[in-house]
């Protein structure tokens, strides 16, 4: 099998460079557009792919075998270097003579800056820089699902401080309802675990799996016992108050949450949870809450009308702030509807799931990331090279040798042409000749991902 990181497209490049080419430097960047929705990121995903597709010696006699009957059926002609594979075979052990320094992961970073270079540490295979590239890229994905993640979390920080006064239960405000929703076993895998760089609350089992196997963390989010549609109207529609007893009988202590709208969720909150249910649902205690789930029509009116009913019902109180709460043993989950891109109640009340618009309605572009070199050397002579597109001078790329830095005004920055100082350099190598040299783990990268005190600023 050929390791994920080939891409038809390197394949001829080693034969394209200009003579003499001893050392080709890459680097990645999620590029600055005027007036972009997202200004910064969260920077997560490269220990993963590292771990899993470029530490140890992944070339093999049999991998270069398979990939040359493989490439000459594809081009019909004898293009892929055969040789070339077999030198870092020979010379390195099969081990990809690379050194790649990267941000910390966790770490936030304004757009528009380096996030991390790559380079050949063996002049013999300047053409290996790039031939990784196709997989590299793809860091894409789990960085701009960690920062959509985090985007939603100022959202809900600033309204949670505002209608409750704390930030008390912030990380378990949106929980991950996107498995279902993605391409495959991987995006689940990385893109769960995006989520919970910001969150710990999930049903993406593959998130957990890949936080636990590659970064360090036994447990990284909880669920709690919830009825889906089938577990409902597989009773009948004159039978959704047996239904409903039936979860409250069969998780007696925890939360457990309720989809109510299989027939009509304001009916269901009224004269089921409201009424016939009434006493079941008040002996429940605060950690045994009973979640309401909406799961159709306008999310904010939907939602406002299902509380209006609750109080209705159970009666509400006032916070410290002066504002509406349900009973503690009373909570909604609204996950249907929520989408980065959408009153005296407190956002106390309310968790939200978030599925498809979390993990999959996103793409390279919505954080134009891009990978590109910026220096090579011939002859071990340096010069800096980039691009400037004359029909699109934002696709424009940084030259020479990057580093990044914090300013004396505090700003992160990216340094370009190999002048900045290595001691200010924010990058560190983590990895080098098929070796990962610094290592991060889940909480590590919770705390770089923290919210800044502006973030948490009161709602204006
Ligand atoms: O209702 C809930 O309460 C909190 C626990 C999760 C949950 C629902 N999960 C879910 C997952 C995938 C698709 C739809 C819902």
């Amino acid at each position: 099998h050929h390791d994920a990181s080939d891409g038809v497209f390197h394949i001829t490049h080693y034969k394209q460079y200009p003579p003499n080419v001893n050392r080709v430097y890459s680097y990645f960047e999620c590029r600055r557009r005027k007036d972009a929705q997202f200004n910064e990121v969260v920077f997560f995903g490269l220990q993963y792919l590292l771990k899993k597709y470029l530490t140890g010696p992944v070339i093999t006699e049999e991998k270069i075998q398979e990939a040359k009957v493989f490439y000459q059926l594809h081009f019909k002609q004898a293009v892929f270097d055969e040789e070339g594979w077999r030198q870092v075979l020979e010379k390195h052990d099969g081990r990809l003579p690379i050194r790649i320094k990267a941000v910390p992961e966790g770490k936030i970073i304004p757009r528009g800056n380096v996030l991390f270079t790559v380079e050949n540490t063996d002049p013999d295979f300047f053409w290996l820089t790039n031939y990784i590239e196709t997989m590299l890229v793809q860091m894409w994905y789990p960085i701009t699902v960690a920062t959509i993640s985090r985007e939603f979390k100022k959202i809900l920080a600033k309204h949670l401080k505002a209608t409750s006064g704390s930030l008390e239960g912030l990380d378990f405000k949106l929980h991950d309802f996107g498995y279902r929703g993605v391409s495959s076993q991987e995006s689940a895998a990385l893109g769960g675990a995006a989520h919970l760089v910001n969150f710990c609350s999930t049903d993406t089992v593959a998130g957990l799996l890949m936080a636990q196997r590659y970064y360090s963390c036994p447990m990284a989010g909880f669920s709690i016992p919830a009825a889906e549609h089938s577990t409902i109207i597989s009773w009948g529609r004159s039978r959704e108050k047996e239904a409903f007893e039936r979860l409250l009988d069969q998780f007696p202590s925890g939360p457990v949450s309720v989809v109510s709208d299989s027939y009509d969720i304001f009916k269901a909150c009224k004269y089921i949870w409201g009424d016939k249910l009434k006493e079941r649902v008040m002996e429940r205690s605060e950690d045994s809450a009973l979640v309401i789930r909406p799961d159709s029509g306008d999310p904010a009116e939907t939602l406002i009308e299902v509380i209006k009913i609750l109080e209705e019902c159970f009666g509400s109180s006032l916070n410290s702030v002066g504002y509406k709460v349900l009973p503690s043993y009373l909570r909604i989950i609204q996950g249907d509807g929520i989408d980065l891109n959408d009153e005296g109640w407190s956002a106390e009340n309310v968790f939200f799931g978030c599925g498809s618009a979390l993990l999959q309605k996103l793409n390279r572009d919505t954080l134009h990331c891009a990978f590109k070199c910026s220096y090579v050397e011939s002859n071990g002579k340096g010069m800096d090279v980039y691009k400037q597109p004359v029909t699109d001078p934002s696709k424009g790329s940084k030259r020479g040798r990057l580093s990044l830095r914090r300013n004396s005004d505090g700003f992160i920055e990216t340094v370009e042409r190999g002048v900045g100082k290595p001691e200010e350099d924010l990058l560190v190598t983590v990895f080098e000749n098929g070796t990962i040299l610094q290592e991060y783990s889940l909480d590590d990268i919770r705390k770089n991902a923290r919210l800044w005190e502006e973030d948490l600023a009161p709602v204006q």
